[in-house]
Formats: structure tokens, sequence, C-alpha cells
């Protein structure tokens, strides 16, 4: 079978295991005193549990000396409080490892996600929602496992230390026998290092795969539906998750070969103590008590060394999750803010000079483009699709990093200036009004957090009206849902508008919708534009015939090239590219032409 989706990131990169650990260790550090209960209580837990198989075995010869009935009662007391205190110690050890464990993950995951946040949208454009998702999700997960993981392994370490060193003083010879098998345990181990990272890095991928996909799907059920393609996407979705539970299957396989492994060689090392220990009976250097307590305290220390061997290979699954997770921290964005010039007012003026750009090098999207707009200008940018007119919004926006050139708004170079400064004076309203899953008004309110209801009320107003919002079941406290599922596109449309009027730029972006709505909404959201462009700066990717009709400017772009530029009437007069445009494309909504079209029937 070809396995897909099971590629490295192009943000993934190599950490060595001293790397990791010294990260991971900063995590932990920041909780030094929670951990430093974690470890005592974990020091004397073992040696509570050490204890029992010892006491119980030296209270047994006591009592071959002096049959006694209340020595043999006093001592099963103490091994009841002596386990009663392992519970209690466990307990402790439990609650104090959730929490410490759980505070890392959290750290952790808001690491990550914060820097996803401050990526630019050429990493989005680049990886799959849904394996990002993954990353900050499951990945920090899997962490956290293996951090409980790891606390049961130092666990049993200590367990370990406290059995074996009794167990020397009974007999040297024999303790030196089981010694010779820790070796054989730790290389057969061992062996399982690589390929057990490998195998759950395959795991975490596919996994990711299997998200990223089932994200998508969500995403375009409409027009999945539209299309009837859920068989098909049914399809391919059985597809990826058969792949995942082959590989995972396997891994599981691979990782379970390590177990019957281990129980060969505590079977051969019993076998070889059994028969030392024989000889020492015969030879009279041990009684027969000495060498059964060898013995079963020995098969209690197979458990904590497979908890340390079993502990690898969810170390490693650990260890992968942990490195996706710091790769993700530690991909730079491509934006860099290269100094922090604080924007408090903007006056609109926009200066593009020699800009080059493109999102992949081999397809240049502008090359040594120039465009001045001074401010209060309105200026509509056409051309045909591809021509670059969003990219041109999006590079103001400074969504995107150009190559080479400089954008100069008012006298600051966007390179240098406070991102989030600048983004608030300038105002964007993309194609697709994106609305969150909150209240109308919270969504009017976004990014204008102390405005009052009657500011948002009246932003409502200015965009449109408010009689729409009356229909509503709760009004303006109604809760829109997902991506404003519950509004019309022109409501949504409208309501972006209002949120943009709330912010009250210097500097307006607007992509006019393609997507045609009713006529009494189109009217609205015309009367809306030019509310909004009124006293500032406005560049508008138009598609509407009024827009083009009334900006002071309008610029023709065609492969990242102004091809022409002027107002509605010169350009038809030249009767140029942009003649033809209209021809084509604006003339269609034009009264006279619904009005010829209506009389030639
Ligand atoms: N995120 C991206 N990654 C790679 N290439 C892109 C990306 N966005 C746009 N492009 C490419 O850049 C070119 C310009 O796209 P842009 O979206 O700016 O065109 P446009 O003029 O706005 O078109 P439309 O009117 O169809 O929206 C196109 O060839 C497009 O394929």
């Amino acid at each position: 079978m070809v396995y897909f989706g099971l590629d490295a990131e192009e943000y993934d990169r190599n950490y060595s295991d001293k790397d990791l650990l010294t990260r991971i260790s900063k995590y932990f550090g920041k909780y030094k005193k929670s951990m430093m209960i974690v470890i005592i209580i974990t020091a004397l837990s073992s040696m509570v549990s050490g204890s029992i198989p010892f006491l119980t075995s030296r209270v047994i010869s006591l009592l071959e000396l002096e049959s006694n009935l209340s020595t043999l009662i006093l001592v099963i007391l103490s091994i009841f409080l002596l386990n009663f205190l392992g519970y209690i110690f466990n307990f402790i050890n439990q609650i104090y490892t959730a929490r410490v464990v759980n505070k890392v993950v959290y750290d952790l995951r808001e690491d990550v996600n914060q820097n996803v946040l401050m990526q630019d949208m050429s990493f989005f454009d680049k990886y799959p929602t849904g394996k990002i998702v993954s990353r900050i999700n499951s990945d920090t997960q899997s962490f956290g496992e293996m951090s409980n993981i790891f606390m049961q392994a130092a666990a049993s370490l200590f367990a370990i230390i406290v059995i074996f060193i009794p167990l020397l003083s009974i007999n040297l010879k024999l303790s030196g026998i089981f010694s010779l098998m820790i070796p054989v345990i730790f290389v057969f181990t061992l062996s399982f290092r690589k390929i057990a990272r490998k195998k759950a890095l395959q795991g975490q991928r596919i996994l990711a795969t299997v998200n990223a996909f089932v994200q998508e799907t969500m995403a375009g059920i409409q027009i999945a539906k539209t299309f009837r393609q859920e068989d098909k996407l049914y399809s391919k979705f059985k597809k990826v998750n058969k792949q995942s539970y082959i590989i995972n299957r396997n891994r599981a396989y691979y990782l379970n070969l390590m177990f019957p492994g281990l129980n060969m060689i505590q079977g051969i090392t019993l076998t070889l103590v059994t028969y030392f220990g024989g000889t020492f009976i015969l030879g009279g250097t041990n009684s027969g008590a000495d060498i059964v307590l060898f013995t079963t305290s020995l098969a209690s220390l197979f458990f904590p060394f497979f908890s340390i061997a079993s502990f690898w290979p969810q170390f490693q699954t650990g260890m992968a999750a942990v490195e996706r997770s710091f790769t993700l921290i530690d991909s730079t964005p491509l934006v860099v803010q290269e100094n922090d010039i604080k924007i408090e007012k903007l006056k609109g003026k926009i200066q593009i000079k020699d800009l080059n750009f493109y999102y992949q090098s081999e397809k240049p999207i502008f090359k040594n483009f120039n465009l001045d707009i001074n401010p209060g200008e309105s200026v509509a940018i056409v051309g045909h699709t591809g021509a670059g007119k969003s990219s041109l919004a999006r590079l103001l926006l400074r969504f995107y990093n150009f190559q080479s050139g400089d954008i100069i708004v008012d006298d600051n170079n966007i390179r240098k200036v406070n991102l989030e400064s600048y983004r608030k004076k300038v105002g964007f309203i993309p194609q697709t009004a994106f609305l969150w899953a909150d209240t109308l008004e919270n969504n009017v309110r976004y990014g204008s957090e102390n405005k009052t209801r009657e500011e948002i009320l009246w932003a409502l107003d200015q965009a449109g009206g408010k009689d729409w919002i009356d229909a509503l079941p709760k009004g303006i406290e109604t809760d829109i849902r997902e991506r404003g599922k519950l509004l019309s596109m022109g409501q949504r449309q409208l309501v972006v508008f209002a949120r943009v009027l709330l912010q009250n730029p210097s500097i307006l972006i607007l992509d006019e919708a393609t997507a045609s709505v009713d006529p009494f909404t189109e009217t609205k959201i015309v009367e809306a534009t030019e509310k909004l462009m009124e006293g500032r700066t406005s560049i508008i990717i138009a598609h509407r015939l009024r827009t083009v009709r009334h900006v002071d400017r309008i610029i023709v772009l065609d492969h990242g090239q102004i091809v022409e530029e002027g107002n509605h009437d010169n350009l038809m007069e030249k009767n140029g590219y942009y003649a033809k445009l209209y021809q084509t494309y604006f003339m269609h909504q034009s009264y006279e032409f619904i009005d010829k079209i209506k009389t030639t029937k």
C-alpha cells in the first residue's frame, strides 16, 4: 500500500533529544514546588512498597524462631499500615502529577496557539487548518500522556533502587547474575528506540491528515451537497481512515512484540537464579528462606523494569509530539515588523514604490509596481480575474510579506509600523463576510470593544437600517451562529459594514462581493459603501457599476501592471482596456442596458 499524508511539513525540524529535553525541563521547571513534592512522595511511596516483601520475609523467619501470636498480629498490622501509607502517598502523588502535567500541557498549548496566531497569511495558505488543529490539540495531549508515563517510570526507578539494594545483602553472586540481565533488558528495549519514534511520527501525521480531511469536509459540506458528492467524500474518508487504521495497527503490533520478548528474558533470569540459588542452598551459603525471598523480590523487580522499558515507546511518541509542537512554536512569520512606529492618526496618503511580490517565486504577481493615492481619494481597482487586485489589498494590509520595494503610508514605511496600531486605522471588508458564532451585537463590536450599544445601533442604522434586526428572535442579542448562518448573505455584509463604520478607519479597503443580492439589499449595500467611503482614502476592488462611476479614479490592472487609469468618462472615451471591460462586465448592470433588453423583448 502506498501511504499518503505522512510527509513532514516544511516547518518540521529535527531537534536532538538533548534540545528537546532541555526545553521540556524548562516547562516543568515553572512548577518546581509541585515537582519537589512529586519527587519526595515518589521516593517515600517506593520505599514503602519496596519494604513490604522484605518485612514479610523477615517476619516469617522470626516466626520460625519463636511462634508468638502477638508478634504475628503486630506484624500484620504494620504491613496493613504500610500498605495504607503507600495508598496515601500514591493518592497525593497522582494529584500533584496530574496538576503539573496538565499545567505543562496547558502552557505548551498556549505557546503553540500564540505562535500560530502570529503567523502571516502565507503560513495558512501552505498548511491545512486540520493539521494545525491536530498539532495544537492532539500533539500537546500526547505529550501530556508521555509526561504521566515518565512520572511512572521515575517511580519505578525508585522502586528498583529500594528493592535491589536489600537483595545485595542476601547474596552478592545471585545479585550479580541478575545484574548481568539488566543490560540485556536495556539493549533489547533500546533497539526499539529509533523505529518506535518513526512509528509514532507516522501515527501522529496520519491523525493530522484525518483531522485535515474532516475539517475540509465540514467547511465544504454545502458545496459537496450541491454537487451530490457525499458518497465520494465518504469513500475518500474511508481511504484515509483505513490508512490510519493500518498505520496504528502496525504500530501496535510492532510495539507489542516487546512484551513477549521481555517475558522471555524474565523466565530465563528466574530459571538461572533458581538454579544458582539451589546450588547455594546445597552448599550451605544461604537458607531456603533467603533464596525464596530473593526470587520473590526479584519477581517484583521485573514490573518496575518493564515499566521503564515499556516507557520507551510511549516516551518516543511523546517526544515526537512535543517535537511537532516545538516546530510550530519556532516557525517564524515572514512578515516582520522592523520597527515599532505607532500610528495614532492617518491622513491616508499611500505610495507604492517599485513593489515586487510573489506567492511562489516562479510566478511574480507584481514587478516594479508603482501607485500613489492621495489622502481622501477614492480609487476603484478593476481588472480581469487573477490580475492581482486582491493581492494588492492583502499587501496594503501587510497580510503577506513583499519581497522588495516599499509601501509608504503617510510618511511611514509599513515594514516599520506597529502592525496593530496600523491595522486599527485601516478598515478591510473582504468579499465574503466572516462572522463569529456570537451575538449580532458582539459581531459589530468586534475590534472596538469599548463601544456602547447605542453606538452599535447607530452603526447598524448607518449601514442600511435596523428594521431587519427586529425580525431576529432576540434582536441585536441574537446568537447568529457559526459564520453568521442565521443571517442572509446581504445581512452579513451589512454587519461587516457596521463593524468597519464603528472602527472609523482612515483608509478603507473594500473587496466588493461578486455574489448578487436582491435589488433592495443591493441598494442598501451601495448606500452603505458610499457612507463608508466618505472622508477616507478608499481603495475598492470594484464589481459594481455604481462604484466605478462614482470614484475619483479607476485603476485598470492586468497581470500585476497598471494598464489604464482615469475616471469612468475619460476611460470610456479612450475606448481601450476599460471600455472593453465595461462592455463585457459592468455594462450589464446599467439601467440603460436593462431597459434596452426589456424593449427588445
Ligand atoms: N494565497 C495564494 N497563494 C498562491 N497564489 C495566489 C494566492 N492568492 C492568489 N494567488 C495567485 O495570484 C494571482 C493574483 O490573484 P488575486 O487574488 O490577487 O487576483 P484578483 O485580481 O483579485 O482576482 P479575482 O478578481 O478573481 O479575485 C492569481 O494568479 C492567483 O492564482
